[in-house]
């Protein structure tokens, strides 16, 4: 579904990430680790074209993607969510699924359109609302959701984009135990018919959910596999050990 070759990317001379080949299998769930200053957030940055590669393709179902903009992308069914919130405080949820749904339709943030149309969205963006587990919160203004909610939101708004494929950065960073699990079992049943590429720190999340892991260190590919075989690597041992993570 997405393949990388050969990405690099240099600030001034630095190479972030180095020669990086990556192959996320259409249908599964992908984890990208590493200890601190691997490269991840520079590596998801080139996939979701937040940032362009000194050298390197990529390639999305089967097309070259490496020149196109993180807009063109996401027209493509390739969506990134998390590390931008989609989420309007002042408005309800169900209102803040309806505008992600009129982005998805071209229609952009044209907030002068009437409640008669606006209201065509409703049945869509509830069943997207439902699908996340906040049916009881259609109405409830975003500002008072909790942060587990919020996200939960946020994939919301993101499933209606319809997307192909889901680039998830650290969805689980800053939660709570109880709202991880929720979002855990959340995006086992949104990966059900789409792909999913995330980089996350909590190594047991990434044991429950990923399919494949790929652990990069110092911009490299340092080892890739399941969760048992990259976490008996000596290897991946070693450079958790040596950089330290968190
Ligand atoms: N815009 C930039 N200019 C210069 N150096 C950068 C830039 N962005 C990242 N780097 C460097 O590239 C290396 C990789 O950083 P990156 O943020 O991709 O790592 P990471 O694996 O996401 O780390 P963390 O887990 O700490 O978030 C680091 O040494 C970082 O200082």
């Amino acid at each position: 579904m997405l393949q990388a070759s050969g990405l690099t990317k240099e600030f001034k001379g630095f190479v972030a990430v180095n020669n990086v080949d990556l192959t996320v299998e259409r249908g599964t769930i992908h984890a990208l680790i590493g200890p601190n200053g691997a490269g991840k957030t520079t590596c998801f940055n080139l996939l979701t074209k937040f940032l362009q590669p000194t050298r390197g393709t990529i390639t999305y179902d089967g097309r070259d993607i490496t020149s196109l903009s993180a807009a063109d992308i996401a027209r493509l069914g390739l969506v990134r969510s998390f590390q931008i919130s989609a989420v309007f405080d002042d408005l309800t949820v169900l209102e803040n699924v309806r505008i992600a749904m009129q982005r998805r339709r071209g229609d952009s943030y044209d907030f002068w359109r009437s409640e008669v149309l606006l209201a065509q969205y409703d049945d869509e963006a509830r069943g997207y609302v439902e699908s996340v587990g906040l049916g009881d919160f259609l109405n409830h203004r975003a500002a008072e959701l909790s942060y587990g909610r919020k996200r939960a939101l946020e994939i919301a708004t993101t499933l209606a984009l319809e997307p192909d494929m889901l680039l998830l950065d650290e969805p689980m960073a800053g939660m709570a135990q109880a709202d991880v699990d929720r979002i855990s079992a959340l995006i086992k049943r949104i990966s059900e018919g789409r792909t999913i590429l995330m980089v996350e720190h909590n190594l047991s999340v990434v044991a429950n959910l990923s399919d494949r892991i790929t652990v990069l260190a110092r911009g490299e590919v340092l080892a890739e596999g399941d969760y048992d075989t990259v976490s008996k690597s000596p290897e991946v041992i070693d450079a958790y050990i040596g950089a330290g993570h968190d």
